[in-house]
């Protein structure tokens, strides 16, 4: 198996939004970022990779099957912003209620994880902090023999630091070549640390899934006036978008850039900035 996830031509109607045809693919081992403005249709991707919504069209492979088995559905962890246990459980309690729920339970990677994470054993859920609740999260995603881990926004309102440890965390589970790692959020900056692919959505659609390094690494941005703009060869622009006085250009070759316009100025592109452009700015020619 090459790929722990297939996505293909997923097709999915809302009154006022369509999830139309997005295909991608998580290779095994992998940690793949899904990045797009708020609406732009992640959750509903997520949630019809777990099966929580009937999609319309398109088929969804996981883990080698198209159907989503309890062998299967044991072997993805889930992480989402508001993971839900009762707030009167302490983790202890957790644990004897996950033993019932999942066959493949590993009590003991469990309570190694939660003296990893600091989590006390006994203090009910509800005094918990949002970290120590997303930590424990994962600790429970961790902890049933999970070869795919999905995490909807699953670090959005955590300082840097618990976001830092928790980023460590998901590295260490993908140095595993059978463990792969979907994730969708909105701090473009985590997923430049730990992404080795990235799947830009924009309004149902996939833009592009592309190798984070070739993002980083390969694409710029050329920052110029209305002269050097119109100088520029339309061929060689994906995006552009003009500001007050300044037109910002994405182009897919940096160093080419650099050497057919040696007087432009030309800057990596971040994440963010390539998002930006391609969602405010005009496609090249
Ligand atoms: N059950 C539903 N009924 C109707 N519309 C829905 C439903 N679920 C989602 N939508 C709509 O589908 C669109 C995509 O929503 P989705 O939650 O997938 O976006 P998202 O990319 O995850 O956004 P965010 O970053 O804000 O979480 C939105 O316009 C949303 O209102």
């Amino acid at each position: 198996m090459n790929d722990a996830l297939i996505i293909s031509g997923l097709t999915k109607t809302y009154k006022d939004f369509m999830l139309n045809g997005v295909s991608f693919s998580v290779p095994c081992g992998s940690i793949v970022g899904l990045i797009g403005e708020n609406g732009a249709g992640k959750s509903t991707t997520i949630n019809a990779v777990l099966g929580l919504i009937q999609k319309e069209a398109g088929s969804i492979c996981v883990l080698g099957k198209e159907q989503l088995d309890n062998e299967i559905k044991e072997q993805i962890g889930v992480v989402f912003d508001g993971n839900n246990y009762p707030e009167i459980f302490s983790t202890r309690k957790l644990n004897r209620v996950m033993k019932d729920i999942y066959h493949s339970w590993e009590e003991h990677t469990f309570l190694n994880l939660l003296k990893k994470f600091s989590l006390p054993a006994d203090k009910p859920m509800k005094q918990f902090s949002k970290g120590m609740k997303m930590k424990l999260a994962i600790a429970v995603a961790l902890s049933h023999n999970s070869k795919l881990l999905i995490l909807d926004e699953a670090t959005s309102g955590l300082d840097p630091v618990i976001r830092d440890d928790i980023l460590d965390i998901l590295l260490d589970f993908a140095q595993d070549e059978t463990h792969s790692i979907l994730i969708s959020s909105h701090i473009t900056t985590d997923l430049e640390k730990i992404a080795d692919y990235i799947v830009f959505i924009h309004e149902g659609q996939v833009v592009f899934s592309k190798p984070k390094d070739e993002l980083i690494e390969q694409y710029g941005i050329i920052k110029c006036g209305a002269a050097q703009f119109e100088a520029l060869d339309k061929s060689d622009i994906i995006v552009y978008r003009k500001m007050d006085y300044e037109w910002q250009v994405l182009a897919a070759d940096r160093a080419a850039m650099k050497k057919k316009y040696p007087k432009a100025l030309i800057d990596s592109a971040s994440i963010d900035e390539i998002m930006l452009l391609y969602i405010k700015g005009e496609r090249g020619k």
